[in-house]
């Protein structure tokens, strides 16, 4: 699904990912950890494509293609589609017609849709505008569901947002990922993963999200590298890690 090989990006005269290697595979969900300012967001929004983050050497593949220099829009066209940590505000653009663009030419039942994420009441509200914590979270996922992409870049899904609402969000963010969660008895869980072939790469802080989301690997980003390789590189066991002694013993894999 994506191949990223070398990265090296710069903000500025700053460069803030120095050298990513990663490879995240059809159906696979991959956790980013790492301390405050060492270039998670920086890595999705370089993924994403976004102005002010300077690809000085290496590639980005997604799904085949060579997507390294290629405009935003091209990208969310091709399937990758993003939460953000904190989303701007657009003041005369209402969430239905954002929405409504996301879905692109596909049906979409959108008051239909926005039940589900309990956001009905939203819709003639433009973007953002005094949204809470927890209604931007849900405005995020339900343009995703409109959106349907291959590859979900989620910013700290858990930002600003209380328990009851995690519950929503952690829920919503598994059926993007997993496929629609009605059990059958001719499917194995597996087997529905093989055939919903959406792929995750989810930036957590606290693992809350770890509760919701079948995540498959995981890595920690230090000073704009990616390190922790340890085999088995699971979630779980990272955060574990983490907890118990700290980012800066991540480094030494890099040593
Ligand atoms: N627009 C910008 N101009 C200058 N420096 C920037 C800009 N955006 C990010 N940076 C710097 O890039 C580095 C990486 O930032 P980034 O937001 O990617 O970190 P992060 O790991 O996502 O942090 P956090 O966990 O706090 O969200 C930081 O030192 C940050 O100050």
């Amino acid at each position: 699904m994506l191949n990223i090989h070398d990265l090296h990006v710069k903000i500025g005269d700053k460069e803030v990912l120095k050298g990513i290697n990663l490879n995240i595979e059809d159906g696979e969900t991959f956790i980013l950890f790492g301390p405050n300012g060492s270039g998670k967001t920086s890595l999705l929004m370089t993924i994403m494509g976004f102005n002010g983050y300077e690809v000085t050497a290496g590639q980005i593949i997604f799904r085949g293609k060579d997507i390294t220099h290629m405009p935003t829009y091209e990208r969310a066209r091709l399937g990758i589609g993003m939460s953000f940590q904190r989303p701007p505000t657009i003041h005369g653009l209402k969430t239905r017609d954002l929405v409504r663009l996301c879905a692109r030419d596909k049906h979409f039942d959108v008051p239909g849709m926005a039940r589900t994420v309990n956001f009905e009441s939203f819709l003639e509200r433009d973007i953002n505008d005094g949204f809470s914590g927890g209604e931007i979270k849900r405005s995020e996922l339900l343009q995703l569901m409109a959106q349907d992409p291959y590859l979900v870049l989620f910013d700290e899904p858990e930002s600003g947002v209380d328990l009851e609402n995690m519950a929503l969000v952690g829920k919503t963010a598994r059926k993007l990922l997993d496929g629609p969660l009605e059990p059958s008895p001719y499917e194995t869980m597996r087997d529905r993963r093989a055939r919903h072939i959406t792929s995750g790469l989810i930036i957590t802080h606290t693992g809350y999200i770890l509760d919701y989301v079948n995540a498959d690997r995981g890595q920690v980003m230090y000073d704009g590298r990616l390190c922790c390789d340890a085999k088995p590189n699971r979630p779980r066991d990272i955060l574990d890690h983490i907890s118990k002694y700290g980012y800066k013993e991540c480094v030494r894999c890099l040593n």
